[in-house]
């Protein structure tokens, strides 16, 4: 097992009802500045329970942060805050506004250029606004780590940060909350979740027994329950457990003392800053064709993750990574996602768009060993066509 450092400081308020609680979380003299997404909170009347929750403390709102959050629109809310002498923010939402609140939250305290937070991946921020969050869509874990994905429409980029000083306070996780969401962000919360897992877990062995055999439950969880978590909205139990296993798929335990990879998420960026594709549907296409293509590196747990998440025991080595990529690619489209990047409008002449932004953005080394370079990610995405 690799070295390491843990430390998470996001309290988790879990279960029914929990929203309440907010009043004795929110400090009773904070000016708070309410951030949310497209309408959904206000239409599901979360944001109602939220002010009521929250009494007389005085409250902005801040509505339109988009499903990808945009650079532009964070950069406003910032003004709000100035305007407005908020001490406090409190995100309502999915994995979008959550990182959209991370970076007004360190954009807020941040004396230069704010566009310097994401090329420097967060290295520049000394502190951050306190913030918590209402999580109603469960998928990224942005509500328990300290990452953020923003993209700038105008530079066609999707940058990754992550600071130390980014933890929400807390975190209200109340599965009623995902009952509202369709059936499309269920899947993309599942898939989403998935990959954070396999990109912790399918790398080489370093003897991390525990965080092996963790990821490996929380993988099989999301198998046994993702397509029944579609098929019934309102079943508590499976949202209950679908929540909770996409925070700890990314709150930093599985992936403590454990090489990582991330290549997947690396290029699925650059498709959804390509053309706006869901997130999620941008994993499910590229890793099964990253799978294949590392098949070299990854043997082991490659073979390991075909035993211990899909039962396959039979045949020669090949045959059972082949086993296993298919059961993956057979997994995504029982929760109703293609896995092509023609199902997405993408097609082999805009891989030279894609690789070429890769490259702008440093992403040139990529994966647990830097091995997968543009011209790997190229293999990869031409396999994916
Ligand atoms: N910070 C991280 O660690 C991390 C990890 C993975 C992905 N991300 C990023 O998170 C973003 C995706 O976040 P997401 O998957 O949570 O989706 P999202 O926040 O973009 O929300 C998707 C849609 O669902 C709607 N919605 C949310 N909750 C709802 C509810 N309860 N009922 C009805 N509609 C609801 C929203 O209005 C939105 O239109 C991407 O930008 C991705 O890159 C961040």
């Amino acid at each position: 097992m690799n070295n390491f450092d843990f430390h998470n400081p996001t309290r988790i308020l879990f279960g029914k009802g929990r929203i309440a609680d907010l009043n004795a979380q929110v400090p009773n003299d904070a000016k708070v500045l309410i951030t949310y997404g497209g309408g959904s909170a206000e239409r599901t009347g979360v944001l109602a329970q939220v002010r009521k929750a929250l009494g007389d403390r005085t409250v902005v709102e801040f509505g339109g942060i988009e499903p990808n959050p945009r650079f532009a629109t964070a950069i406003k809310a910032v003004d709000v805050i100035a305007k407005n002498g908020i001490t406090f923010l409190l995100a309502v939402g999915g994995g979008s506004v959550i990182d959209a609140t991370k970076f007004i939250a360190a954009a807020a305290k941040f004396s230069g250029d704010p566009w310097e937070i994401l090329t420097s991946r967060g290295s520049v921020v000394k502190e951050a606004m306190p913030f918590g969050t209402v999580l109603t869509l469960p998928a990224t874990a942005s509500e328990m780590n300290s990452g953020s994905v923003i993209t700038h429409a105008e530079k066609g980029a999707k940058l990754p940060f992550m600071s130390p000083h980014c933890y929400p306070v807390f975190s209200v996780l109340d599965p009623e909350l995902t009952y509202t969401l369709p059936a499309r962000q269920i899947a993309n919360g599942v898939a989403d979740a998935f990959v954070h897992i396999i990109e912790q877990y399918l790398t080489y062995p370093v003897a991390a027994n525990v965080q092996d055999g963790f990821a490996e439950t929380l993988l099989r969880t999301l198998v046994d329950i993702g397509p029944k978590a579609i098929e019934a909205p309102e079943d508590y139990d499976l949202r209950a457990n679908l929540m909770w296993t996409a925070t700890l798929a990314l709150n930093g335990l599985i992936g403590a003392g454990v090489p990582q990879d991330w290549a997947s998420h690396m290029i699925g960026h650059e498709i959804t800053a390509f053309n706006d594709t869901d997130h999620a549907r941008t994993l499910a296409v590229v890793l099964p064709a990253l799978m294949n293509d590392q098949r070299g590196p990854k043997r082991e747990k490659l073979l390991q993750y075909g035993a211990n998440v899909w039962n396959i025991h039979e045949g020669d080595e090949d045959a059972r990574i082949d086993a296993a990529i298919d059961a993956t690619r057979d997994f995504f489209h029982a929760i109703g996602i293609k896995t092509r990047l023609s199902d997405y409008n993408v097609a082999a002449s805009d891989i030279d768009t894609i690789i070429g932004a890769l490259t702008d953005h440093g992403m040139t080394a990529l994966g647990e060993h830097g091995a997968i370079t543009p011209e790997v990610a190229r293999r990869i995405l031409e396999a994916a066509v």
